[in-house]
């Protein structure tokens, strides 16, 4: 799922606005193109960028801030203390009488004596802190105290807050000292001379001495008028703290019972409406599955209410996007809306706008204020969208393909600032108040649940439904076990603080230059233009295209020239250059001209950071994006491995395949979230890949009970093989239940929390399969092998299953047929032999090349050659630690067992179900011990079985610790010496 973040059209600034965000941080949605007429509007003050929030730099005396282990003591303090103060506070209001002579007197007697002494709950400590907060603070108003030290702790430890953090403090801390001052009134108003002063001093603890002491001073000071003082406070705060514009109370009132009447059943309400204006930090963008159940969305305070008209006439519906194909069972999109305007206030000029149900809160906002109704542009822009996503079960946040950049800057009428689209679009930014002071800002909060979360479903009543108003807002919040959730499930949030790899990681060898002289170039043309002549053949035009390994020399040659004719003059045009690794393409497919391809005498290095720092990589919405490197145009090659959608890779020892690896793997390292991609890394080479062991818990999968992530035993191979053909067949179930055609249809469907995990779905990450060495695997396994990777490569790739298979011997029986069918995507680096290249590409050419990371890549019939990027080991080594040091996953992702995956112990025949032996079971055994020879061949002959029926009790045999564990293509070892051992050993299976 493809997320635009705003981009202010100056153009540096969307860079910075990233980096300020935190990676996984749900991006605010870009702004729908406004279909109205775009109003000329003055340009924007350019908006500073935002740069990233960092601690100052002072050196390491600030770093341990930011270590958890750091956060999660304090967090845990605080929590600690919220629990801490609710019970001392609360054995204070019973003991706290008794206990103030013994704290009072802690000067006079030893602190042993007086904890003895003291009657709270929580010693002399607790009675100590009671009567200094409660008796002496603010009285009872000090339990204020409790819900902030329980936000704070709540927020360090779980980083995120239900309430905002600064909410409940403002709240608290206005809501203790009032309380406070209105109780210290209180007990003054008691308190006449006739009083008994042990009832007065027992009233104590009601306002505290800090309140007392207050109301005692406005007492003296403005007598009763301190009531009204303290309402005027109340209502101020009530007023500027939420944002109270407008008390039409009574007609809301009368308004809201004609909607209860009319509505079956409440309306809900749109979580930004809801809370944006009243500071409770909701994060609309985290949010946006709130949506409104009934057709129309009032503000009175705002003078509008929008209506929805109905769907879009057809030719005004959105075009379909490019990639949709006709699909077998339409999945129910929603229409999208046209919402009408009726502005109260301008009723000459109802605006009507069109939300499709991707609109976000931000665009609606924006959009509506292009119509006209910029005052209640916020507001209006949050219920909008709502509305318009009422339609269906979700809200989607995508970002509609249009680039905002060139979005147009606005001027709503009332509001004397220029505000950019980048404004609304920014969570952090605050949110305009029409006519009162600025209220306070959203607070962005990232939904922190890796797992789907629990549905929540806000039930409220309308009448308190004015966010413009600022009125309380009583929200009941109920768990719904059957309600479909709202909000989409993100599954990088597994590990939301996960920032993939800098570049700066990378080995920066500057911006490389063409080495080629122009002499070299006219050199080069001229024996071109020479040899060819000999051979009778006139050129009319030539062209030279200066690559990274070879220069192009395109060549027009005269009207009836043969092309074979120049093809076939191949090795003299190279003898008379004398080079190596000339290539003749004869012709350019799609130009009309002939290609010679002559290799630089000074041979460019394309370094990874060159390739992956390219706008081509990064701003690719290809699924599994690779940059190899440059073409021979130097145009930066990237290829998506979700389309090819497997690659089979060759190339003669030395000639660059290892680093063409690790190019493909650091590409892919660069562009997904460990919850997108797991490897399977099988190395038989033991020591190409090991380097990727650091990220196991982040990007690797692994049989379940096994050691190592990377597999480097060919026994292992088979295993994970015959594993990942599980995995495979499951997905397809999975796909097949959800009624999809493909993985990313699933995870869009899945994140769109339209299907039920608690029915086996999940998300399912791309797997891919990297083999380093194929040719080892076939020496050792062929068929067991070969019939698996034949398996996922025809049919894994609509599930996500991805194979990269290498080898150094691109020789018929380690490439057969079945292999190189399966795989139409193919790259060769050097090979020694024209054969070699004609196994590999079916065609010749890779012969030719000049080695070092010169490549051949090959998709059906077009033939590319690249120059591949090189990464070194220490790059990859630093990508790795980058990775590996942040926090992953508590394991590999594990892959499904497979019977006999730990065959490899040999005995254990413990486990083993006696119910589940083949009934040629002990006939096997002993063909098998007779003829010392644990083969399933042999069983296939002697009993006249069929292979998988031999396989399976060679599984069997090998459980009972019979024969030992597989040992590649020759027999398993017999571990029964004669037929008399086997009798006991048979004796002593469980029957
Ligand atoms: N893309 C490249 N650019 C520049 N030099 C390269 C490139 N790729 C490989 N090389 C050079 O070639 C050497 C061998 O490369 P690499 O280890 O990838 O070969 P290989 O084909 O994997 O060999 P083997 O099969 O023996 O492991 C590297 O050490 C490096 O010096």
């Amino acid at each position: 799922m493809a997320k635009n973040t705003y981009k202010p059209a100056n153009g540096t600034a969307p860079r910075a606005t990233n980096e300020a965000r935190p990676r996984n941080q749900p991006k605010a949605a870009a702004a729908e193109p406004a279909r109205e007429p775009k109003r000329p509007v003055p340009p924007a003050a350019p908006k500073p960028p935002r740069q990233p929030l960092k601690l100052p730099d002072l050196g390491l005396s600030l770093a341990f801030l930011r270590d958890r282990r750091f956060q999660l003591f304090v967090g845990f303090f605080f929590l600690l203390t919220s629990l801490y103060l609710t019970i001392a506070f609360l054995s204070y209001l019973f003991t706290g009488h008794a206990d103030q002579s013994v704290v009072e007197g802690i000067d006079q007697t030893s602190v042993k004596e007086a904890g003895q002494e003291s009657g709270n709950w929580l010693g002399l400590l607790g009675a100590w802190v009671s009567h200094l907060l409660i008796q002496q603070g603010f009285g009872i108003a000090a339990f204020a105290l409790i819900p902030v030290a329980f936000a704070a702790g709540y927020k360090v430890v779980f980083r995120r807050a239900e309430v905002s953090l600064s909410f409940v403090t403002a709240v608290c801390m206005f809501a203790m000292l009032w309380l406070s001052m209105l109780m210290g009134y209180l007990v003054l108003s008691i308190q006449t001379p006739d009083t008994d002063p042990r009832v007065a001093h027992s009233l104590d603890f009601l306002s505290g001495g800090i309140g007392y002491e207050a109301a005692l001073w406005l007492d003296s000071l403005i007598g009763w008028g301190t009531v009204l003082l303290l309402a005027f406070l109340l209502i101020s705060f009530v007023v500027g703290f939420f944002n109270v514009t407008t008390l039409n109370l009574p007609r809301r009132l009368g308004a809201s019972a004609a909607d209860d009447d009319d509505a079956e059943e409440p309306a809900r309400i749109p979580e930004p409406a809801l809370y944006g204006q009243t500071g409770l930090g909701v994060n609309h963008a985290a949010n946006p599955g709130a949506s409104l159940d009934g057709d129309e969305a009032e503000d009175d305070s705002m003078g509008f209410t929008l209506r929805r008209v109905g769907p879009l006439a057809e030719a005004e519906k959105p075009a379909p996007a490019k990639t949709a194909k006709p699909e077998p069972k339409p999945e129910p999109t929603r229409p999208a809306v046209v919402l009408a305007l009726d502005d109260e206030d301008d009723e000459e000029t109802p605006a009507a706008i069109n939300l499709s149900p991707a609109t976000s809160v931000a665009s609606a906002a924006a959009t509506m204020a292009l119509g006209g109704v910029a005052q209640a542009a916020p507001a209006a822009g949050a219920a909008a969208a709502a509305l318009a996503a009422s339609s269906g079960p979700s809200f989607s946040f995508e970002a509609p393909a249009a680039e905002p950049e060139t979005a147009p800057v606005f001027v709503p009428p009332s509001i004397p600032t220029p505000l950019s689209l980048a404004d609304l679009a920014d969570n952090d930014a605050p949110l305009p108040a029409p006519s009162a002071p600025k209220g306070p800002a959203f607070e962005v909060e990232i939904p922190q649940e890796p797992e789907p979360a629990p549905v929540l479903a806000i039930e409220t009543d309308t009448d308190e439904l004015d966010p413009a108003a600022g009125a309380a807002v009583a929200a009941v919040v109920e768990e719904d076990e059957d309600a479909m959730p709202m909000v989409n499930y993100d599954p990088t949030l597994d590990l939301p603080r996960y920032q993939p790899p800098a570049l700066e990681l990378l080995n920066d060898y500057g911006q490389a230059k063409a080495q080629v002289s122009k002499e070299e170039l006219e050199a080069n043309k001229d024996r071109i233009v020479e040899t060819l002549g000999h051979y009778g053949i006139n050129i009319a035009s030539i062209k030279a295209t200066i690559g990274p390994t070879v220069t192009l020399y395109e060549i027009v040659p005269d009207a009836g020239v043969r092309i074979s004719k120049i093809k076939s003059l191949e090795d003299d045009i190279a003898l008379s250059l004398a080079a190596l690794g000339i290539r003749i393409i004869a012709p350019i497919p799609g130009k009309g001209t002939i290609g010679i391809e002559v290799p630089n005498t000074k041979k460019e290095m394309v370094s990874i950071r060159s390739v992956l720092s390219t706008e081509k990589f990064r701003n690719s919405e290809m699924s599994l994006p690779i940059a190899f490197g440059r073409t021979i145009t130097n145009e930066v090659f990237v290829a998506d491995l979700a389309k090819m959608p497997h690659l089979l890779m060759a190339g003669a020892t030395g000639q660059g395949k290892s680093v063409g690896l690790n190019v493909i793997l650091a590409s892919l390292l660069y562009k997904r979230h460990p919850a997108q991609l797991k490897f399977v890394l099988v190395d038989p080479k033991k020591v190409e890949l090991s380097i990727f062991n650091k990220i196991e818990r982040h990007f690797l999968a692994k049989l379940p009970d096994t050691e190592e992530a990377i597999i480097t035993d060919t026994k292992k191979v088979v295993h994970t093989l015959n594993s990942l053909c599980m995995e495979m067949d499951r997905r397809y179930d999975l796909l097949k239940d959800a009624g999809c055609r493909n993985l990313s249809e699933y995870n869009r469907k899945f994140t769109e929390r339209r299907l039920n995990p608690k029915k086996g779905h999940r998300y399912m990450p791309f797997i891919v399969l990297v083999i380093d060495e194929l040719a080892d695997l076939m020496m050792t396994a062929g068929k067991e092998v070969e019939t698996p990777i034949a398996r996922l490569a025809q049919l894994a790739r609509a599930i996500g299953i991805h194979l990269i298979v290498a080898t150094q011997r691109p020789s018929v029986n380690v490439i057969t047929g079945i292999i190189k069918a399966n795989f139409p995507c193919r790259i060769s680096f050097k090979v020694t032999s024209k054969i070699d290249s004609r196994t590999i590409l079916d065609t010749g050419g890779a012969d030719q090349l000049i080695g070092q990371g010169d490549m051949l890549f090959s998709a059906g019939s077009d033939l590319i050659r690249v120059q591949c990027a090189f990464i070194d080991t220490p790059e990859v080594d630093r990508v790795c630690d980058f990775i590996g040091e942040q926090q992953g996953y508590s394991d590999a992702y594990m892959l499904p067992e497979v019977a006999g995956a730990d065959g490899d112990a040999g005995g254990g025949n413990e486990d083993m179900d006696p119910a589940d032996r083949d009934s040629m079971f002990e006939e096997a055994a002993r063909v098998i011990v007779q003829h010392q020879q644990g083969s399933t061949s042999l069983l296939q002959r002697r009993l006249k079985l069929g292979y998988n029926r031999a396989g399976r009790l060679i599984d069997q045999l090998e459980h009972a610790g019979i024969v030992g564990p597989f040992e590649g293509s020759k027999a398993r070892e017999v571990l029964v010496p004669d037929e008399y051992a086997l009798e006991q050993l048979l004796n002593s299976l469980p029957k």
